[in-house]
């Protein structure tokens, strides 16, 4: 167990080919197409025309999914055979070198050749040397592939857009380039031409992403002053000095926070350099899409350069993204809004809402590897699973949602981290980025709202090529859903039972109501019936009191 929490400390950590093979295959896979669908499985043509941003329904654009089992039988990897413009694949760039052929697919006018090594990258590039140090004082040894193909794009301040499965290095793909472009801290550099004001700006959908960037952005400015700032109200008052904020080099920070501080005029934009947008299909969701929006137009810099990163990004997306780039070179990572085949994923029927605290109860009571994160779907439905398994004796449990207080929320992230937690319970707040590296497992309590939140979830787990494990619960209610996710989890090399397969494809009208399943606050009903018993049992009992304390007030004696 000890190790399982040694693994949450973050840092020193080697990606080592041997011990992470699985993932390290999965990337150095060739990408030619499989010449036959050995084994393929009828059930792919069912995948809803709605999801035709995998472009593997059949008919669908160009591509075509092969599911391939090795003569042991196993079941590998799905492959992709494309023939549309996706097709520019590495291992067919002539000046990729040979041994590596990474799972990549690159878009775009004249993409630079990716670094297999972060010393070609010091061969190619100027980055400042105190930075590179700190990459294996990290512990980080070879770029991942995402970081192979990405960082040498934006090293040569092309925009882009890179998608890249959950877990595989995205933030070092985009910081280290931004340190490389920035050089040196704006307060020591002699260059007029740095201008004034913040340079390189972050920007996460979440509080608790936004501090993991910013943690992240420190490590690799160890040793030198950089002026970095995670941006929160207590910061923003600092800032509110122009002679401070004049000098601070990067901020990271959420859209919200960023667009209120730049309307009161506490923070300009104008001499950014390096934009960054994590997690951008949330970004540019209709929650926050005004905000991205906004924050993209005061950058107004002539040589302002932008990064777009994502796990997922539904085709839609990608086009309002592509619309915000200029001569943009585009990267997929694996299979487009595909999880990672090292994350070992089920479904598991539990008929009805009453019925999944029991079944939840039964899978803990079994061994089970922590840390371990259970989504549920609302705040409410969060804080009172934790109570039921609290109340249930089950030990080290400790919830997290967006209801909570920051403080509240720093908590809890700080003890998940320390291991104290064993399990989490939690809403979408903690799918996107979070990475805690030990997490073994995922349960979907409540079924995910949408494709991209199942990929993003059960992505808490499997990261930096480890291997993880998702178990996802569904009721009658989801059945509707159910082949949408199910054929994701076929996508990434998992095994779906066959009636499930055999499900008629949703209506696109059903398919819009994804996420929306009404479900009740409280996850134990039973408890909830106590409880009212329990309330008119004490206004009775109150009631029976007063009627008694009347009585006897009534049959005393009257005064003379
Ligand atoms: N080159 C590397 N060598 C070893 N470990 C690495 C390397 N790059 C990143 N990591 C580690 O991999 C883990 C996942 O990285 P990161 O959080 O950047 O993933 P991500 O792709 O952004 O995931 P998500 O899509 O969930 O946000 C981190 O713990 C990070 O320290």
């Amino acid at each position: 167990m000890s190790e399982a929490f040694q693994l949450l400390s973050r840092g020193g950590i080697r990606f080592d080919k041997d011990r992470f093979r699985p993932d390290h295959d999965l990337f150095l896979k060739s990408n030619k197409p499989s010449a036959k669908p050995s084994g393929s499985s009828s059930t792919h043509d069912a995948l809803p025309t709605d999801l035709d941003f995998f472009k593997y329904a059949e008919g669908g654009k160009g591509k075509r999914k092969i599911a391939e089992r090795s003569q042991d039988g196993e079941n590998k990897r799905a492959k992709i055979a494309s023939d549309d413009e996706d097709a520019s694949d590495i291992d067919e760039h002539p000046s990729y070198p040979p041994p590596t052929q990474h799972r990549i697919n690159t878009k775009g006018v004249d993409p630079p050749a990716p670094a297999f090594e972060f010393e070609q990258l010091k061969d190619r590039y100027t980055i400042p040397p105190q930075v590179f140090n700190n990459l294996s004082k990290n512990g980080y040894r070879s770029p991942t592939s995402i970081q192979a193909a990405g960082i040498p794009v934006l090293l040569e301040s092309r925009d882009l857009v890179a998608i890249s499965p959950t877990g595989t290095g995205k933030t070092l793909a985009y910081l280290l380039p931004l340190f490389a472009r920035l050089v040196c801290p704006i307060h020591q550099s002699q260059d007029e031409s740095v201008g004034k004001g913040v340079r390189a700006i972050v920007v996460a959908p979440t509080r608790e992403l936004a501090h993991q960037i910013y943690n992240e952005c420190l490590k690799l400015a160890e040793g030198r002053k950089w002026r970095i700032s995670l941006f929160s109200k207590a910061t923003a008052s600092t800032l509110a000095q122009k002679d401070v904020r004049d000098k601070m080099d990067i901020i990271v920070t959420t859209p919200l926070r960023l667009v209120a501080a730049a309307q009161e005029g506490k923070v300009e934009l104008d001499n950014v350099r390096y934009l960054v947008l994590d997690e951008a299909d949330r970004l540019l969701d209709t929650e926050f899409l005004d905000q991205t929006q906004e924050i993209v137009a005061s950058c107004s810099h002539t040589r302002l350069q932008k990064a777009i990163f994502s796990a997922t990004l539904p085709a839609g997306v990608e086009k309002v993204s592509m619309d915000m780039l200029q001569d943009p070179i585009r990267l997929v990572v694996g299979l487009k809004d595909t999880p990672l085949p090292l994350i070992a994923q089920s479904l598991t029927y539990v008929a009805d809402d009453p019925s999944k605290l029991p079944s939840l109860l039964a899978y803990l009571s079994k061994p089970y590897n922590p840390p371990l994160l259970i989504f549920a779907s609302t705040q409410p439905r969060a804080a009172s699973l934790s109570e039921e398994l609290l109340l249930n004796g089950i030990q080290n449990v400790d919830c997290l949602h967006a209801g909570m207080s920051n403080k509240g929320r720093e908590d809890v992230i700080s003890r998940m981290r320390k291991g104290e937690i064993w399990i989490l319970i939690t809403t979408e707040v903690m799918a996107r980025g979070m990475d805690f590296k030990g997490i073994r497992e995922v349960i979907n309590y409540d079924f995910p709202t949408s494709v991209q939140s199942y990929v993003h979830r059960i992505g808490r787990t499997g990261r930096a090529g480890r291997e993880g494990k998702a178990v996802t619960f569904f009721t009658n209610e989801d059945a509707p859903f159910l082949k949408t996710i199910a054929n994701v989890i076929l996508q990434s090399g998992s095994t779906v039972p066959d009636w499930i397969l055999k499900l008629p494809k949703p209506s696109k009208m059903k398919r819009r109501l994804m996420g929306k399943v009404k479900r009740p606050d409280i996850v134990n009903n039973a408890r909830k019936l106590g409880r009212s018993e329990a309330i008119k049992k004490r206004e009775m009992v109150a009631g029976s009191k007063r009627r008694k304390t009347k009585a006897a007030e009534d049959s005393k004696p009257s005064e003379p």
